[in-house]
Order: C-alpha cells, then sequence, then structure tokens
C-alpha cells in the first residue's frame, strides 16, 4: 500500500506573511487527513517562519530546489543540509521551469537528487515531455531518459527517499490536464521502468505523482488510476482551500 501524496509547489509566490497566513488557513482544513503525505513548498525566503507555523501538524515542508554540495563558494545556492536544517523533510528536484530556463539537466539532477538523500530529505523528482516531443511520439524517450539520468547510480534502498512526479510540460498552468488514461500510461511506463532498472519491489513501492493543472474537479479521476500515487499542485496550492480540497480527497 502506497501512502499518497500530495504536494503544493507555491514556485515563486507568495511573501512571507501571505505563506504564513496560508499555512495557518490550511491546517485546520487538513488535519483529518491522517493518511496522506500532505506537502507545502513555500519559496526559499518563507520557509523559516512557515516550518513554524507548521510545527505539530500533518503538514511537511518542501524547498522548490537545492545544490548538491554542502557548502563552499556557491554564491546564491543552497544546500540540502541547510534545507534539513530549516525544518525541510522534501525537496523538489529537476522541475521543467528549472530545467527550461535555468539550465537544469539530467546530469545536475542527479547530482541533486544524491545531494538530497545523504541529507535525509525526500527528493520530489520531476519529469515530463514538451508538447512538441508527445507529438512527434516521443514521450516514452524523453521519461526514460530523464528517469534514468536523474536516478543513475542510486542504490535500491535510496528510492524510499524519492518521489517520481511526471508532469507534461503542456500541462502545467495551461488548464489542460493529461487525461486520466494519459496519465495512468506514463505512470505505468515509469513502473515498469523502475522495476527494469532496480527491482520489483523498489518500483511497486515508489510514489509517483502526477502534475500539471491539478484541481479539485479533475483529481478524482486521477487518483483512481492504479498507478497515480498523489499530485504536485501548482495553481490551486495557492490557495488553502483548494488545496485542501486536493488533499482530503486523497484520503
Ligand atoms: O509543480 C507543479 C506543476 O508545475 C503544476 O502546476 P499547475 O498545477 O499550475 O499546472
Amino acid at each position: 500500500m502506497r501512502t499518497p501524496v500530495i504536494a503544493g509547489n507555491w514556485k515563486l509566490f507568495k511573501t512571507i506573511g501571505e505563506a504564513t497566513g496560508m499555512v495557518n488557513d490550511l491546517k485546520p482544513l487538513v488535519a483529518a487527513a491522517k493518511g496522506t503525505e500532505i506537502v507545502v513548498a513555500p519559496p526559499f525566503t518563507a520557509l523559516s517562519r512557515v516550518a513554524d507555523a507548521l510545527a505539530g501538524s500533518n503538514v511537511h515542508l518542501a524547498a522548490q530546489d537545492c545544490y548538491w554540495e554542502e557548502e563552499g563558494a556557491f554564491t546564491g545556492e543552497v544546500a540540502p543540509k541547510m534545507l534539513k536544517d530549516v525544518g525541510c523533510s522534501h525537496v523538489i528536484i529537476g522541475h521543467s521551469e528549472r530545467r527550461q530556463y535555468f539550465g537544469e539537466t539530467d546530469a545536475t539532477v542527479n547530482k541533486k537528487v544524491k545531494a538530497a538523500i545523504n541529507a535525509g530529505l525526500t527528493a520530489i523528482v520531476c519529469v515530463g515531455e514538451t508538447l512538441a516531443e508527445r507529438e512527434a511520439n516521443k514521450t516514452f524517450a524523453v521519461i526514460e531518459s530523464q528517469v534514468r539520468g536523474g536516478l543513475e547510480g542510486l542504490p535500491p534502498e535510496a528510492l524510499s527517499k524519492v518521489i517520481i512526479a511526471y508532469e507534461p510540460v503542456w500541462a502545467i498552468g495551461t488548464g489542460k490536464t493529461a487525461s486520466d488514461a494519459q496519465a495512468q500510461e506514463v505512470h505505468a511506463f515509469i513502473r515498469n521502468l523502475m522495476a527494469r532498472c532496480f527491482d520489483q519491489g523498489s518500483a511497486d513501492g515508489m510514489r509517483i505523482l502526477y502534475g500539471g493543472s491539478v484541481k479539485p474537479d479533475n483529481v478524482k479521476g486521477l487518483m483512481t488510476q492504479p498507478d497515480i500515487d498523489g499530485a504536485l499542485v501548482g495553481g490551486a496550492s495557492l490557495k488553502a482551500e483548494s488545496f485542501a480540497a486536493i488533499a482530503n480527497f486523497a484520503e
């Protein structure tokens, strides 16, 4: 039995006051959702205060990125152990926006995943094809290369600290969700790939999230697919009511 995960990626939104206000609204709305791993990923500047606000609740804290070195002359970067120190349990790695705008590659994703796991964080590793890649029938090839590249060299026992998020780039922030069948097809492919790359037990235990215009009114169809274990939510995670509606549905 895989524990469902509902994670909210706030991207470049929310001041400290807005972020703490949001989680203070959210906590009572999801307090009864004991069987779901609920995660919020505020911007770096709000992590410390949101960690304080979440203390004692069932909502976990994530960062939206990390660097792979522990310390050094790397201006602007944040190390996994610093995220652990501030109260994070999870970190999102390799989001398509980081790949598209900030030069993230499968090789850098791989270094970040290893560093995050070594620091005791759970890595939420994002993969997904563009519209052009889907239309050129390259979806599975792209996903395979991103999953293999991102997880290369990990021992099977490290996979309990990895969550994969399948986010078709064409569905992110567009209002165009992949159909339940389209999403399930790719999730099943990823799970089979995990069995081929690692072992069946690791593949069976791996949580695979769907991301891309998930809303309260489409989460039900997605969550009832056999290989969809939760959601990485962008826009609908910014308001306590809509994020809680998604998290509570996963129960
Ligand atoms: O990380 C979240 C995804 O990019 C999905 O964003 P969205 O729900 O706004 O489409």
